[in-house]
């Protein structure tokens, strides 16, 4: 059985060939009725097919947020499985955005959902909770090196809440290191010795100024979300980041999704978004 290429790896490489944006697939009620669409299943399934066909083949990824098509139940779920198939037969990346966390047993069985090869909603990768403590990934870590998948861990957050659980600082921790820089840690070890970039990525909001006090070089992808309507720019990106820039997947969602339904008009949403990451980026 050939080994599958690690989403690092397959990552690093659309970053390059198409820049590093991330648009979300986010079906928010407010968004459907904007693009004149009904809050139904008719609808849902029109705003994502439209996500999809305007962006698949030119952003490096694109990120469903689960919620929205959940809320619609096992027919949500199953636009979901459709646009992921769609997304990634057109040649975009799929991160899928979940944010499972549970016991290791419980554990597995998300990760056989959303990282098992020929799973209905196998995505390249899956976002995930460590607040059950950073072993309790252990499987779907496992079983997203077996079938060449990545994983996104909650680190920063974007929402100012998180700072309650992610700064937080364990007694027996010596230094004062944060749980926020502890789970960075654990990723700095899981990506050691990947090349081009490991497949194991934090989540490290856009909107949370001045990170340099972190070690965000984890040899991994940060997915950066915050950018457009939580107020962060694309401007903001070095300031935040750093050195790390580079290893940047900024996400934008209402921020593109704002300009549907007209496909030429998401186009040119995420075009401009993109040349404003590329500029400064460049400019770090
Ligand atoms: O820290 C986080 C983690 C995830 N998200 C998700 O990203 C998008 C952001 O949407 P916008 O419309 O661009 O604000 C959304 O799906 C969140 O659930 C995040 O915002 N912050």
């Amino acid at each position: 059985m050939s080994v599958p290429e690690p989403f690092g790896a397959r990552l690093r490489r659309a970053m390059d060939e198409r820049g590093p944006l991330c648009v979300g697939i986010d079906p928010h009620a407010s968004l459907l009725t904007d693009w004149g669409l009904n809050d139904d299943i008719a609808g849902l399934e029109r705003f994502s097919r439209t996500v999809v066909e305007a962006l698949a083949d030119r952003v490096a990824v694109l990120k469903p947020q689960s919620a929205f098509f959940e809320r619609f139940g096992s027919r949500g779920v199953a636009v979901l499985e459709k646009s992921v198939e769609e997304a990634r037969a057109a040649g975009a990346l799929v991160v899928m955005d979940a944010k499972r966390g549970d016991i290791g047993s419980t554990m597995a069985a998300y990760a056989e959902a959303f990282l098992s090869k020929g799973a209905p909603l196998f995505s390249d990768a899956l976002t995930v909770s460590p607040y059950l403590g950073y072993g309790s990934l252990k499987p779907a870590v496992d079983l997203a090196r077996e079938s060449g998948a990545g994983l996104f861990v909650l680190a920063l957050t974007s929402n100012p809440e998180g700072r309650e659980v992610q700064h937080a600082v364990r007694a027996e921790e010596t230094g004062g290191r944060n749980v926020g820089a502890t789970v960075l840690a654990h990723l700095a070890a899981e990506n050691a010795g990947e090349a081009p970039l490991g497949s194991f990525g934090a989540v490290v909001g856009a909107t949370l100024g001045d990170l340099s006090s972190y070690d965000l070089e984890i040899n991994g992808p940060l997915l950066a979300p915050g950018i457009g309507a939580q107020g962060a720019t694309p401007a903001d990106l070095p300031g935040v980041f750093g050195a790390a820039v580079r290893q940047v997947v900024p996400n934008v969602s209402r921020g593109v999704l704002r300009h549907g339904p007209d496909v030429a008009a998401l186009r040119a949403s995420a075009e401009r978004f993109a040349a404003e990451i590329g500029a400064a980026v460049t400019a770090a």
